[in-house]
């Protein structure tokens, strides 16, 4: 098989999140620019593995992300993580005014999510402009020239695209985590990231109600509730079939191969609602930093 793993990269979080997941092991990153291009690699077979982060502890879910995984690229999850993320300030070495004065930033989505009040705070007048990475936004940085825009991401890429840190650790909560997933056809060989969390096992469905009714999703999360099955996420996303009609992307504690969850699977489809096992995987955590 081949050891390969597409991430967007070079010199972005989701790199720096694979290398540790991957740490001791033999497996190597692809950087790809987009992350249209990290699931490409992957569905194309180019790579075995796509990593894409898919949700951010202060904001929620990145809801692109999980549409491609919904929508676009059938790759089940066979791995997910948290990782923390520790976001700078960077500008072209010329900038030395207030940061006031920065006009423009550039970075990922995620990264602005992520500093929200810092950069109200600090940077009221800039203007945000949502780039494929943050490591493309230091590119940018770089190329465009000009000193009154500046990037927020990680230092790896500031260093590669020659600017200067103004500010460090400007994400809005200490304990900012990002969880990724790796999602791929093959199963991914079981992990030891170093030291961290116990992992437990997880599983991500996909409902999709054929009709709609009064108490329909009250009767689909019954199947989960008498079996006792935690459910750690549930989140609705419009079909784009139809407006107004919806699917449940649900995260539930517990493993495909229980008696317990097949059997809710099973009497969720005899009531005539899809399901879509979207990957039953382990799950790694990340010790939080004290505060
Ligand atoms: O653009 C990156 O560096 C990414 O890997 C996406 C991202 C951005 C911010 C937090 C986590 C992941």
């Amino acid at each position: 098989m081949n050891r390969t793993v597409a991430v967007l990269g070079p010199s972005t979080y989701s790199e720096e999140a694979a290398a540790w997941l991957l740490q001791g092991t033999d497996w190597r990153l692809v950087p790809c620019k987009t992350i249209a291009d990290v699931f490409e690699s992957t569905l194309s077979g180019r790579t075995a593995f796509s990593v894409v982060p898919v949700e951010n502890t202060f904001e929620g879910s990145v809801s692109l992300h999980i549409d491609w995984l919904v929508n676009e690229a059938d790759l089940p999850i066979q791995t997910e993580w948290v990782y923390p993320i520790h976001v700078n300030l960077m500008s072209l070495p010329q900038f030395d005014g207030e940061w006031r004065r920065i006009r423009k930033v550039l970075s990922h989505q995620v990264a602005f999510a992520q500093c929200r009040r810092f950069l109200n705070e600090h940077l009221p007048e800039a203007e945000l402009e949502a780039v494929g990475s943050t490591a493309e936004g230091a590119r940018l940085v770089g190329e465009r020239g000009d000193p009154y825009t500046a990037a927020i991401g990680p230092a790896t890429a500031g260093a590669r695209y020659g600017l200067k840190l103004l500010a460090p650790a400007i994400q809005d909560h200490k304990n900012n985590f990002t969880r990724f997933v790796l999602a791929g056809k093959e199963p991914m060989d079981p992990l030891r990231p170093e030291g961290r969390g116990e992992q437990a096992r997880k599983t991500t469905l996909l409902l999709m109600p054929g009709e709609d009714f009064p108490g329909g999703l009250h009767q689909l999360l019954s199947a989960f509730a008498w079996r006792r099955l935690n459910l750690t996420k549930i989140e609705s996303r419009p079909t784009k079939r139809q407006l107004g009609t919806y699917y449940f992307y649900v995260d539930v504690d517990a493993s495909m191969e229980s008696v317990l969850l097949r059997g809710a699977v099973e009497e969720i489809r005899a009531v005539g609602c899809d399901v879509r096992v979207m990957g039953s995987y382990p799950t790694y955590g990340f010790p939080e930093e004290k505060a």
